[in-house]
């Protein structure tokens, strides 16, 4: 597979490093640097980033509030880790534009579908906050949705597993990693890697995820030329 333009997706947990929650700075910096290689090295990358670091919405109805109550927090959450990994990039030297899917002009641009793509014809990286701009989604499946819409080659996910398993393999030790399956036997098999609205997203849009984990030095720029460990989830 030859890519030029790529969706990564990172998880709010990889920007927490070992506290777990919030913004570790080495680990943003370490990632930064990263995506910034990637950039040097002719990709573009487009970024939706989770919010799973702060708040994510299905734990606001233990604290009284509704789902959507919930999710509009957890949508802060995601821009507010688009602002700092849009300053760790440019504090890497790239230059990068965060844009938000609900509006906040005072802190970053709105996301509109053609200025994205000219950001990324102009060099710079782009980092998509608040996921689908709507309650009831994931960043997944805002991943899947921005990659289908700015025409890019692969969605990339980096996480901290490296790879899809045929279980969890936080849950169990002897799960099986998959070199490559389609996106119908994750969704049949109820994979949890992503969740089933993004399989089917990228399924329906011809998307080829690429699953790998970021606890690897360089992996962003290993997984866009197809090396190191990864799961490929494609069409048949
Ligand atoms: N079949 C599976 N293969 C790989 N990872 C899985 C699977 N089922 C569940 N997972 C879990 O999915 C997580 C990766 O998804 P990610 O979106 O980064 O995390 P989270 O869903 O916690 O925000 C891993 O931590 C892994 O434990
Ligand atoms: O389109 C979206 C994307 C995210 N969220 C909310 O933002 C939270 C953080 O996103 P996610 O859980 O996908 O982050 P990740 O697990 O990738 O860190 C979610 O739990 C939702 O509450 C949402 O409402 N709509």
């Amino acid at each position: 597979m030859q890519v030029k333009r790529a969706l990564l997706k990172l998880s709010g947990e990889a920007l927490a490093g070992p506290n777990g929650s919030g913004l570790h700075g080495e680990t943003l910096t370490a990632i930064a640097a990263d995506i910034a290689a990637a950039n040097r090295a002719g990709f573009e990358v487009a970024i939706v980033v989770g919010g799973g670091n702060f708040f994510r919405g299905v734990q606001g109805l233990s604290r009284g509030l509704t789902r959507n109550a919930g999710d509009s927090i957890g949508m802060l959450g995601t821009v507010m880790n688009a602002l700092a990994l849009e300053h760790a990039i440019e504090a890497a030297g790239v230059p990068a534009r965060a844009m938000s899917a609900i509006a906040m002009p005072a802190l970053c641009e709105s996301y509109a579908r053609r200025r994205a793509i000219d950001h990324l014809g102009n060099g710079k990286v782009v980092v998509l906050g608040g996921g689908t701009g709507n309650p009831w989604f994931t960043t997944d499946t805002g991943a899947a949705l921005r990659a289908a819409e700015l025409e890019c080659d692969v969605l990339l996910k980096g996480t901290n597993v490296d790879g899809v398993y045929d279980s969890d393999p936080r849950a169990n030790p002897h799960a099986i990693r998959f070199d490559r399956l389609t996106h119908a036997e994750a969704i049949a098999r109820d994979l949890k890697v992503m969740d089933t609205a993004a399989f089917a997203l990228a399924r329906d849009s011809g998307l080829s995820i690429l699953v790998f984990s970021l606890h690897t030095p360089g992996a962003i720029c290993a997984a866009l030329r197809g090396e190191g460990a990864f799961t490929l989830v494609a069409p048949q």
